[in-house]
């Protein structure tokens, strides 16, 4: 049964009158009945998957639910799920334990596996279905890139077919080609036996012709690293028999309706063809109740992975400031620019694309180096905003939400958000761009008197955070969950940005015109004036030779 038709029965808590859901319904059983539903990728029936620690090859049967069996509270993270693997102490463990590569290893440029790394690369190793929630910044994506390119290259020394071996779906074109990077620098570009593609548009239409037999073969290679819309679109090129691994990085977002429908097609799509057992990894820092309860129904035995979940990174330093009215707003960045409170690369996030161009417009006015990015501008615009902004030939990035998950910018010190975001799970995406692996970074989010629902939601992660929170924001109280639903729904309606400087531009603009019209009829005046005088000293001098003929 596809998930997204039980969704529309009711599991697709974030968005439920959308698929007409009475509001007064149970969330959570709902969901729990979806998941006694669900057998998505046929895993009630046991099937055997091979587990190698230390060389030794066991096998194990796998149990068909989300069950509970055991949690370590000792470690730092909080895992849970049957038989947990011992966590990673470091990466040269990996050559002892998993019989990894010293080349391999060696194009890992770090010392320490993080907290999520030491967790979910044995995790994969062994063949487990994971649901890793860690906070943003926090090496996620090294700790499904490094144990797929070892297991997919053994695949490959095994049998080498051409299919796709591992799929790795993202929500943003940005994130995939982040992905694809670490990809390229763990298989040294392709040279270590494992070729990793983006599914681009141009591998789209290879794809697509080379099934119609238009044109010659063209494989998608073993790694395949996918947005979901594209994805659907080359579903009936590609070849799913012998995928092994799945991964769903920013799993949240992929569930949510924007990509729900998407997903869901390419979840069936696996199960049509896919002959044997899959393992699934499931990433973000944010997973909601309803998303985890979905995402362990389509797992077998699977380890659950939280690490300071709901949480924003304890590295960022979280500020709320008020600004009165929009106007305000304006006036608080141009402040803050001119105090140096905006040390680049700096990122702004407002709520919409009209809104992304018009702070632009007035930043650039004001002088500042800055640029945007939002889903109306080109994949090359956007290519080429991102790697100017990575080499600071732009200091201030101006973004929608399109910027506010995955995206890995080395350095940036701080990000405001100039409108207030519309959960929670958005804010701590978006200051997660700050404050990554280890570094300090600051995050500020402006708010009008219009704003108090929506900065309460805020208010809750900062205190969640461990952060400092003043007296007065404590006495703001809880978010109203009504109020939640429509913020996630609708943003705020907003007077536009540079509405008070517009209104000065066109007094000035007025002015700058009567000033015109009057130079005009001067001008006038004066060629009117001398044509008279042209004129009258025409007509004085044929009076005069009239009067020397006479
Ligand atoms: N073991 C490690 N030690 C130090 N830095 C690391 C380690 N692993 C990864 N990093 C670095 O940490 C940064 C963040 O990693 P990554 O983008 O994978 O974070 P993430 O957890 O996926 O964040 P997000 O939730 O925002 O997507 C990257 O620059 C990466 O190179």
């Amino acid at each position: 049964m596809e998930f997204f038709r039980l969704l529309s029965r009711g599991a697709k808590l974030d968005n439920a009158d959308a698929f007409g859901r009475k509001k007064t319904e149970d969330k959570k059983s709902d969901a729990e009945r979806i998941v006694r539903e669900l057998d998505f990728f046929h895993t009630k029936t046991a099937s055997e998957k091979k587990s190698s620690e230390d060389g030794e090859i066991t096998k194990r049967e796998r149990k068909p639910q989300a069950k509970i069996e055991s949690t370590i509270p000792h470690r730092k993270s909080n895992i849970r799920g049957s038989d947990i693997p011992q966590p990673l102490a470091s990466f040269e463990e990996l050559a002892t334990r998993f019989e990894v590569s010293q080349q391999l290893l060696g194009r890992v440029r770090f010392n320490t596996p993080t907290q999520i790394q030491a967790e979910v690369i044995p995790g994969i190793m062994h063949d487990r279905d994971i649901l890793a929630c860690a906070p943003t910044g926090s090496g996620k994506t090294l700790a499904y890139v490094l144990p797929l390119v070892q297991l997919v290259q053994k695949i490959n020394e095994e049998k080498k077919t051409g299919n796709v071996k591992a799929l790795i779906l993202v929500p943003t074109k940005e994130l995939a080609t982040q992905v694809l990077e670490q990809f390229t620098l763990l298989t040294a570009g392709g040279r270590a036996g494992v070729k990793a593609n983006i599914l681009t548009k141009s591998l789209l239409a290879r794809l697509t012709s080379s099934a119609n037999g238009a044109a010659e073969k063209t494989k998608p290679g073993d790694v395949l690293v996918a947005t979901p819309l594209r994805l659907v679109r080359a579903l009936d090129a590609i070849e799913l028999e012998g995928l092994r691994h799945l991964v769903l990085d920013e799993a949240d977002r992929l569930f949510d309706t924007t990509f729900a429908e998407q997903t869901d097609q390419i979840l069936g799509a696996i199960r049509k063809q896919q002959q044997d057992s899959l393992q699934k990894t499931f990433l973000s820092a944010t997973i909601p109740s309803s998303v985890e309860t979905l995402a362990l129904g389509l797992m077998v035995d699977p380890l659950r992975v939280l690490i300071s979940p709901g949480r924003a990174a304890a590295t960022v330093d979280q500020r709320l400031v008020f600004a009165g009215t929009e106007a305000g707003k304006l006036l608080a960045v141009r402040q803050m620019v001119q105090a140096g409170e905006l040390p680049p690369p700096a990122l702004i996030f407002v709520q919409s694309v009209e809104r992304a161009n018009a702070l632009m417009h007035e930043l650039v006015y004001d002088g500042v180096n800055v640029d945007v990015i939002h889903g109306e501008r080109t994949e090359s615009q956007r290519r080429a905003v991102v790697e100017r902004f990575k080499k600071a030939e732009v200091w201030v990035l101006i973004c929608t939400d399109v910027f506010a998950r995955g995206i890995d910018v080395h350095g940036v010190n701080v990000v405001i958000n100039y409108d207030v975001p519309q959960s929670a799970q958005a804010y701590i995406h978006r200051i997660g761009r700050t404050g990554r692996a280890g570094r300090t970074g600051k995050a500020f989010t402006l708010f009008t008197k219009d704003d108090i629902e929506a900065v309460k939601i805020v208010v809750n992660v900062m205190r969640e955070s461990g952060c400092k929170v003043e007296d007065w924001m404590m006495r703001m109280g809880k978010a109203d969950k009504q109020m939640k639903k429509q913020l996630k729904r609708k943003p705020s309606e907003r007077e536009e940005i540079g509405t008070q400087v517009k209104k000065l531009k066109a007094v000035e603009d007025k002015k700058r015109k009567e000033k015109k019209a009057k130079r005009e009829e001067e001008r006038l005046k004066k060629t009117e004036k001398k044509k008279k005088k042209k004129q009258k000293d025409a007509e004085n001098e044929q009076k005069d030779a009239d009067e020397e003929e006479l």
